[in-house]
């Protein structure tokens, strides 16, 4: 063999060993993110690191396949308590960029973590015909405690993405856990409502007879309900719309989960048009850090604009997750009240979240 040929099958046989070896630990720290000193730097010459928690669920599944081939992500973290083993196997075949590893049960919660970038909380019950996102309190809650718990541990820089409903509480537990960890960076904390958003560009465009893609309608508020306000008066292309027309477009975006859960029947709720929304949210997180400019997506988050600690608005991304807080716009009277049915119902989801940290 020619010189340099015994390095090379050296190299080729490290690679097939370390594909049978079951932890990844000494490669996670090969494909690494170029930092700044609190923030991203621009333009990361290797990708970002992801992680899914909740990889094996319905929604966690497709995020996962879809996460695999965005390709800005180079190490994908796929955790959960059960069927990693399967879902990575079966999701690592693809031959995309990432390089995907797996991790189960809560022994291996802080080698999924363990220098993420970016993590994404799918974990936790869905809803059944007949329930609110509410009743999945009693368990989500402790789901998501415990999962904060392992990001404030060993990835406290990471950006969050919390999926896990009720969203409008467990968004307020993220945040009071990462407080009491001494973690807490408001920028790095964001509750995923995208799946409102597209579903209101979905909606309005079939009423306008417009291809989805052309269309933007700002959802602010939270992620239940009456609290899902969409800005029918904000819509780009700029539009108007009769009595009728916003008062079925609006009932039909605040009921899009239970349209979609009674529809499965007992079988779950969204998974694949939330990995959708997922995973276009998660790669805007991403384009932030790297860098990009005009990334902006509504989001429920903590904030200042309105005298709740959290609502959703639109939010621009940058390289430390969130950069500014746009303001609401201007409302039109059926807006305005319906901003203060979002408050008042928003106001009691908050203060259960904060409760349940701080009981
Ligand atoms: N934010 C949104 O717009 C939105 C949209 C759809 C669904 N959701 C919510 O997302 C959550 C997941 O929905 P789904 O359909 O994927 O449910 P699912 O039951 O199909 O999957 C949930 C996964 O979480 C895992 N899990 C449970 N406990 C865990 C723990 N402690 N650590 C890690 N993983 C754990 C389960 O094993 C399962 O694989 C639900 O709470 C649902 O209400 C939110
Ligand atoms: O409706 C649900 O329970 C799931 C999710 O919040 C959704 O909006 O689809």
């Amino acid at each position: 063999m020619e010189q340099g040929g015994d390095a090379a099958a050296a190299r080729r046989m490290e690679r097939i060993a370390s594909h049978l070896r079951p932890t990844p630990s000494s490669q996670m720290e090969e494909v690494s993110l170029l930092r700044g000193s609190n923030c991203r730097a621009k333009g990361a010459a290797t990708g970002f690191k992801v992680a899914i928690l909740g990889a094996s669920g319905g929604i966690g599944q497709p995020l996962a396949l879809l996460m695999k081939m965005n390709p800005l992500v180079s190490l994908l973290h796929l955790y959960d308590v059960v069927n990693t083993p399967g879902v990575t196997a079966d999701i690592s075949h693809m031959n995309t960029g990432a390089v995907v590893r797996g991790f189960l049960g809560q022994p291996q919660l802080e080698n999924a973590l363990t220098g993420m970038d970016l993590v994404i909380i799918p974990a936790g019950v869905p809803r059944k015909p007949g329930m609110t996102r509410d009743d999945l309190f009693n368990i989500n809650a402790g789901i998501v405690r415990t999962l904060c718990q392992g990001v404030a541990k060993c990835c406290p820089k990471a950006i969050v993405n919390v999926i896990s409903n009720p969203v409008n509480s467990t968004v307020p537990i993220a945040a009071e856990v990462f407080k009491k960890a001494g973690t807490y960076d408001p920028k790095l904390l964001l509750g995923v409502t995208t799946l409102d958003v597209v579903r209101a560009n979905t909606f309005v465009a079939e009423v306008l007879g417009l291809d989805p893609r052309d269309v933007s309608v700002p959802v602010i508020g939270g992620h239940a309900g009456v609290t899902i306000l969409p800005l029918l008066s904000q819509v780009n292309p700029p539009c108007s719309f009769n009595s009728e027309e916003i008062s079925y477009l609006t009932t039909r975006i605040q009921n899009g989960g239970t349209e979609v859960v009674e529809a499965k029947a007992g079988a779950g709720s969204a998974t694949l048009s939330m990995a959708y929304a997922a995973a276009k949210f998660a790669d805007a997180c991403l384009r932030g850090l790297r860098g990009d400019s005009g990334i902006v997506e509504c989001s429920y988050v903590a904030s200042q604009v309105t005298e709740l600690p959290f609502f959703a608005s639109k939010v621009r991304l940058g390289r430390c997750g969130i950069e500014e807080i746009l303001s609401l716009g201007p409302l039109n009277e059926f807006e305005r009240a319906g901003l203060e049915k979002t408050k008042k119902e928003l106001a009691e989801s908050i203060q259960k979240g904060v409760a349940f940290i701080s009981k």
